[in-house]
């Protein structure tokens, strides 16, 4: 086992597109009146309660084409007690509790299953990880609505969900475009979601605006979203999927439509929006590091089931498939341990200071490679291997070199390093790494 990337999966389902609210239906200039003013945007059926925030993407296929930000259902009184998301400690939610989450997913689809189970205690913020075409999205849209379950259910804060239309479900999405509506003011806009849940304009516009205040979008507030940046429209998307007053927010790849330096901003300020969200939010992403940063728990998923889930420091240091491996960027195998020693299931045996025995997984980081071009004499090293280097590529400040050989890893060295041992493609190499550097755990 070694982390070598996942193969691509080509058949892929990005979240589709959503119906652009520009065409062909006009919601009105100021926040609809809930009984019957408001005309969804574009070809979405209107809902039986009246209007509703814009909507989520249509499925490609069977799925309902309804969804998104839906009205919240259940009453305040009976939440669960507020929970700073960053500022609690505990990983799982409390066994004794009732989880504000508690989902089993299962969607079966002729060349694809999706079977997890999601649980999350109020505040928590949990990622969604996985490769291309591992499910993510489909698990989004279920708890949303949709897409509907084969079976399983989806149940928040005690409350059976899984009959419930998307329309009407306490759920907030925020899509990676953010779908606002184009024709109405960020104000307008936020105010969408209160007045459908039946608030009258002015109370709409009221709590719209003290979104857009605590959004530091007060500025803003008569602007079109044409006029908007992309964090800007970013925080306004997710101050209309917060003004519905959602149990679950779902987050769609919130960052990805931005630039490197906007996302750097918009990360730092999601995160602190999410600390004071009091319910569970949902985010999909690829990126680890918005996982890291923005998440209590990650839940990687892979060909439709969950593979790990922990925090983030604990699947950073304990990575258990090959995409997480890389995901975190270390090197990781697969071995039976005999004491100090692991023999790998495929290649040599690697040294550990760990004392462990049976089925174990051991990591190192690609900078705890050293390179020789001659057989290494006089390290202290307990490890080495005669490799071939199969690649090279820059990596930051340093080059990371893709070795073949005994044991397939990455190195990490710097441009002096690597031009002082002339490495190239095909030339041998020996790698050396130190017992002290590697991680073994059981697997
Ligand atoms: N509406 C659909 N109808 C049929 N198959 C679908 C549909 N949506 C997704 N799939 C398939 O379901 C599987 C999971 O897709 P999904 O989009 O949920 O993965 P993902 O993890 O979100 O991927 P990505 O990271 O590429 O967005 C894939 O095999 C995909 O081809």
């Amino acid at each position: 086992m070694k982390n070598t990337p996942s193969p691509a999966n080509d058949n892929t389902q990005p979240l589709q597109s959503p119906p652009t609210p520009a065409s062909g239906t006009h919601p009105p200039q100021d926040p609809p009146a809930p009984s019957n003013a408001a005309h969804p945007p574009q070809d979405e059926p209107a809902p039986a309660n009246g209007a509703q925030p814009p909507q989520g993407p249509p499925a490609p296929d069977d799925e309902s084409r309804t969804g998104g930000a839906g009205g919240n259902t259940i009453p305040a009184e009976g939440r669960a007690p507020t929970t700073h998301p960053h500022a609690h400690s505990h990983p799982h939610p409390h066994p004794q509790t009732t989880p504000a989450l508690d989902a089993h997913l299962v969607i079966n689809r002729r060349n694809f299953t999706l079977d997890i189970t999601l649980t999350a205690a109020p505040g928590d913020v949990l990622a969604l990880l996985g490769p291309n075409g591992a499910g993510k999205t489909t698990a989004l849209r279920a708890l949303a609505g949709l897409t509907p379950l084969t079976t399983g259910h989806l149940h928040l804060d005690g409350t059976p969900l899984h009959h419930t239309p998307p329309e009407s479900r306490p759920v907030g999405v925020v899509f990676q475009d953010y779908l606002l509506f184009p024709h109405l003011t960020a104000l307008d806009n936020v105010a969408f979601g209160p007045r459908c849940q039946g608030a009258t304009k002015a109370e709409s516009r009221a709590e719209a605006a003290a979104w857009l205040h605590r959004m530091d979008l007060t500025a803003h507030a008569s602007a079109k979203p044409r006029h908007l940046s992309g964090g800007q429209a970013q925080r306004v998307a997710l101050a209309r999927a917060l003004a519905t007053n959602p149990r679950l927010l779902l987050l769609d790849e919130p960052l990805a439509a931005l630039d490197a330096r906007t996302r750097l901003d918009v990360r730092a300020q999601l995160r602190h929006h999410l600390a004071e969200f009091e319910a569970v939010a949902v985010l999909v992403t690829h990126d680890p590091l918005d996982a890291m940063v923005l998440a209590d728990r990650l839940v990687v998923i892979e060909h439709g089931r969950v593979v790990q889930e922990g925090t983030p420091s604990d699947i950073a240091r304990h990575p258990r498939t090959d995409y997480i491996a890389q995901l975190v960027g270390l090197n990781l195998y697969k071995g039976r341990a005999d004491g100090h020693t692991v023999h790998l299931d495929a290649g040599p045996a690697i040294t550990t200071t760990e004392l462990l025995t049976g089925e174990v997984f051991v990591a190192f980081p690609p900078s705890a490679v050293t390179l020789h071009r001659d057989p290494p004499t006089g390290t202290s090293a307990r490890n080495h291997w005669r490799c071939e280097v199969a690649g090279l590529e820059t990596h930051g400040d340093q080059i990371r070199a893709d070795l073949t050989g005994e044991l397939p890893l990455a190195a990490d060295l710097t441009t002096v390093a690597a031009a002082e041992l002339d490495l190239h493609p095909g030339a041998s190499v020996w790698a050396t790494v130190k017992a002290t550097q590697t991680h073994a755990y059981p697997a």
